[in-house]
């Protein structure tokens, strides 16, 4: 196993080309929600459809994926903050939605981590899960994250079709697919430009309305692909201002 990842190491389309990350759309004046992590505050924790939050029209992101491919280090990586969501090493520990402020009162984005599926997820989390895509308005974006060195199970590639499924009969109007690739730090960079490679394609089959992959890992330093994915949720909650 090699940790010998780094920005400079990653091969220059990784993070250079098809899919550059977008900071220098970013107004000079333009102000970022995640600029202030003491500004985000923990809401709640919903287990049923009834305690969704009436959150006054804020913008809402969902990261989801299955049981510990790393959906609450990836949310603390994105909000700066060490362990506002609680991680194990241990799958099945999200038991819940749970909806985190991003800025200061009343906010300006809700980010949500869900439980993890798959073989260590629980049937109730997925009937909860399946009643908030099917009926949540706020809902701008689901983030679904993959492990880079275990790819895509059937349950990933089930989730992803019915997903797209959703997006389709919608013509896209209540919510888009973002994939991302965690832990890119645990392959060596042949291995990694590979796992890319494979995991992309097998998303696009699955889902082809799937926006193709940010590739973060939330153990290097600094860590990789995060500023890119708050720039994302940025744009799709409608806070950048492009110059
Ligand atoms: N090497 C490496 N490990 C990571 C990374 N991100 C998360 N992990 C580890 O993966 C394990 C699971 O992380 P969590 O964030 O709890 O995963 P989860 O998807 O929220 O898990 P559940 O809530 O159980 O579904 C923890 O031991 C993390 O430290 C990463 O980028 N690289
Ligand atoms: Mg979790």
């Amino acid at each position: 196993m090699s940790v010998s990842l780094s920005r400079h190491a990653l091969p220059r389309h990784l993070h250079l080309g098809k899919h550059p990350v977008v900071a220098s759309t970013r107004s000079k004046s333009s102000y970022s929600p995640f600029a202030n992590p003491g500004s985000t505050a923990f809401m709640g924790s919903v287990t049923s459809i009834k305690q969704l939050p009436e959150l006054n029209g804020l913008p809402e992101v969902v990261v989801i994926g299955r049981a510990n491919v790393g959906k609450s280090t990836f949310l603390n990586a994105v909000l700066g903050r060490r362990d506002i969501a609680h991680t194990s090493k241990k799958a099945g520990h999200t038991r819940a939605l749970n909806y985190y402020r991003v800025g200061d009162e009343p906010g300006q984005l809700a980010l949500v981590d869900a439980p993890g599926y798959g073989s260590r997820g629980r049937r109730e989390w997925g009937d909860l899960f399946s009643a908030y895509i099917a009926s949540r308005e706020e809902l701008r974006r689901i983030y679904i994250l993959f492990n880079a060195k275990h790819g895509l199970k059937e349950t990933d590639k089930g989730m992803l079709a019915h997903l797209h499924e959703q997006c389709l009969s919608s013509h896209g109007t209540r919510f888009t697919l973002q994939s991302v690739i965690t832990k890119a730090d645990t392959l060596d960079d042949d291995d990694i430009t590979r796992a890319i490679s494979t995991i992309r394609s097998e998303i696009f089959e699955a889902a082809p309305t799937c926006l193709p992959p940010i590739i973060t890992s939330c153990v290097m330093r600094p860590v990789f692909g995060i500023e890119e994915a708050r720039r994302n949720i940025e744009e799709v909650c409608g806070l950048v201002k492009k110059v």
